[in-house]
């Protein structure tokens, strides 16, 4: 067992302690390993960089129209209060001589979305790391999530969804191409 996950199951431990339960009640012996565990997993994001992630999946290619990849599940954790927002998130870009694997996208959605984010940052760090392993003439993304620290308290609103998007390149300087984008991702049945 790791000394972080050993530090942060005590953490935990007091935590449960804090809320006035029983840490040695059958239910929650083995309750602050656990969450240990969990939160590590939750996070885990910070033990990921770009280069090993993409694992150089970058293929040359003729293709120089734009590539949707749309619907990607996204589960973070916002930095406010430490509770989950949950969502997809919708990525184009427009190759110019360089296509990314496919499932890389998804990678890079979940390295920056596996650690304490707002959506705004995290949107902009997905663009940007796509920018920089495909050196794309343009890329679009659009997240739009749930947060629960919305929902499950505060101002307890449970329909509420943040869109955020980052264009850069020729998403931001043609009105034409981000409409483009925005209409593919947007007339979803
Ligand atoms: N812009 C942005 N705000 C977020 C995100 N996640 C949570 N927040 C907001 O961060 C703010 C923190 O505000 P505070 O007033 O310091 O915290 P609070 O008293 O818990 O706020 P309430 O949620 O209004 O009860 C809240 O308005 C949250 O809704 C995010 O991803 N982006
Ligand atoms: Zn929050």
């Amino acid at each position: 067992m790791s000394k972080l996950l050993e530090d942060l199951a005590g953490h935990y431990r007091a935590i449960i302690d804090g809320l006035g339960e029983d840490t040695n009640r059958e239910g929650l012996q083995d309750t602050p390993m656990r969450a240990a565990k969990a939160m590590q997993f939750l996070t885990r994001g910070y033990q990921q960089n770009l280069g090993d992630l993409v694992n150089n999946a970058v293929f040359e290619s003729a293709m120089d129209e734009m590539v949707v990849v749309q619907d990607i599940e996204l589960y973070s954790m916002c930095e406010h209060h430490i509770l989950p927002f949950i969502g997809k998130c919708h990525i184009a870009y427009i190759p110019q001589g360089r296509v990314l694997g496919l499932s890389k996208f998804a990678r890079i959605v979940d390295m920056y979305a596996r650690r304490l984010q707002i959506q705004e940052n995290l949107t902009r760090q997905i663009a940007e790391a796509v920018e920089s392993v495909t050196d794309a003439k343009g890329v679009a993304v659009v997240i739009e999530a749930r947060h629960m620290c919305m929902m499950m308290r505060g101002v307890e609103k449970q329909n509420s969804i943040m869109k955020t998007s980052v264009m850069l390149g020729q998403f931001r300087k043609s009105q034409a191409t981000r409409t483009e984008f925005l209409q593919l991702v947007g007339n979803r049945g």
